[in-house]
């Protein structure tokens, strides 16, 4: 089924307008602000986005919006937000400039149930304000279909904000009532060793399998506060959180990109292979040995770095695969191999994202066995879970997370989803408890 808004107008909305004459922005420069208070309360679309190394937006409000479904969705975001980025009028700064944040589903067939209710397959929006941070400083940037809009959009906003705290208290958690898991671990057992007697008789090689753990809220979740945790615990992981004024709030903090582009530099990377944190750095180190030395574990992230060196390669007149590095989180470690290309001609990052997803970080190897087999086994949705979420610009500029240790909140509930690879060697238990540890980031913050 195509759901395609087309041209990506809804009723109502400014796009119509920005479509017809181009999009103006303007952008002040501001004092540091909580990006948790701008996003507080909001019934409205509100984004956030953040990278570990420095660039944070907020925003809210539509100023243009495009989604799509089906597989050429890709295809049909670019083309909503060529026009309604043609002719864009922006008056600031090029770090604040109006960008697209948003994501798509795993798969291009998803349907938007509960607790997806609001997820197309793809949808990105440029927010009406947005607020920018990076090294160089804090903007307030309003986007809109004219000038005067734009101008009082500013002038309300700076007002507003200037009355916001620059720090606010993280707030509560929201206390676990109750939690259901959509797999037992005799379930998922069954779901392990059948997708090893695949990899056994040769139709697959590698997949990913997930699982979904519904949490039941005491009390309300103010899903910003709970990100802005998130980043204190997790400094060195991206940050997201995508709501469109119906439905649920979808926000993570995954550790892994996607892909990102600047002019003609692409930075990717493979990550794949799980070992806990010990009690100790020494007990640290002898986690990551025992994954570097391990044979399962080198074949499980080799297929995910020459999988992604094999997408990339046909847009890239150089191509550089980096050393293998370890990723350290606070409650778990990975293999982490990253992987840089300069492109050949000018390209989208949407192709570059539509190239990449899924790895086989996330899917398998090969792709549509891997997929079959997930869809198979989990009796959930992944709606927008381990797909890329991220933002791109005017120029085609961008950069992608993962949307993994992520948890859709709808209704009192957070449906969090987590999933490891598995590979011929795989062992159930130990699968089994690699998962629980990707949904602690989420649920740590929850309780
Ligand atoms: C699938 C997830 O994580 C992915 C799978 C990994 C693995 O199999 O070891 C490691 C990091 C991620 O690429 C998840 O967090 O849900």
């Amino acid at each position: 089924m195509d759901r395609s808004s087309g041209d990506g107008r809804l009723a109502g909305e400014t796009a119509s307008t920005a479509a017809a004459d181009g999009l103006v922005s303007r952008s002040r420069e501001l004092e540091d602000v909580s990006f948790s208070a701008i996003l507080d309360g909001s019934a409205e679309s509100r984004v956030q986005w953040a990278t570990p190394d420095g660039l944070e937006l907020v925003g809210r409000g539509v100023a243009a919006r495009f989604t799509a479904a089906g597989p050429d969705r890709f295809d049909r975001i670019r083309t909503q937000a060529s026009r309604a980025f043609d002719g864009l009028a922006h008056d600031g700064p090029e770090a604040a400039r109006p960008r697209a944040v948003g994501g798509v589903s795993f798969h291009d067939g998803h349907e938007p149930d509960p607790p997806w209710t609001g997820f197309d397959a793809a949808s990105f929006v440029v927010p009406e304000i947005l607020v920018t941070r990076t090294d160089e400083g804090t903007w307030l940037t309003a986007v809109g279909p004219s000038a005067d809009e734009v101008d009082d959009r500013l002038e309300r906003w700076h007002e507003r904000v200037q009355d916001l705290p620059a720090m606010r208290p993280s707030g509560s958690t929201p206390g676990v009532a109750a939690t259901r898991r959509t797999t037992s671990q005799a379930d998922w057992t069954a779901q392990v060793e059948a997708a090893l007697e695949r990899i056994a008789d040769g139709t697959l090689t590698k997949v990913v399998l997930a699982q979904a753990l519904s949490v039941e809220l005491e009390g309300p979740i103010d899903v910003p506060a709970t990100v802005e945790r998130l980043r204190r615990r997790y400094p060195n992981c991206y940050r997201f959180l995508v709501g469109h004024g119906i439905g649920g709030t979808f926000f993570g903090a995954p550790p892994e990109r996607l892909v990102s582009k600047r002019g003609d530099r692409v930075e990717t990377e493979a990550l794949a292979g799980s070992v806990p944190r010990g009690e100790t750095p020494d007990e640290d180190e002898e986690h990551v040995e025992r994954m570097r030395a391990d044979a399962k574990f080198q074949h499980e992230h080799g297929l995910v770095a020459d999988a992604i060196s094999d997408q990339l390669d046909p847009f890239a007149r150089e191509l550089t695969v980096r050393e293998q590095t370890i990723r350290r989180l606070a409650t778990i470690q990975h293999l982490r191999t990253p992987i840089e290309a300069r492109l050949e001609g000018n390209r989208h990052v949407l192709e570059l994202v539509e190239a990449l997803h899924p790895t086989p970080a996330v899917g398998g190897v090969p792709p549509d066995a891997a997929w079959e087999t997930i869809r198979e086994t989990e009796p959930f949705d992944r709606g927008w879970y381990a797909a890329p979420v991220g933002w791109f610009d005017a120029t085609g500029d961008g950069e992608f997370a993962v949307a993994l240790r992520s948890g859709v909140a709808a209704d009192g509930t957070v449906t969090l989803f987590a999933g490891n690879g598995i590979v011929a060697d795989s062992d159930p238990d130990e699968e089994w408890a690699e998962v629980e540890l990707k949904f602690r980031p989420i649920l740590d913050e929850l309780r």
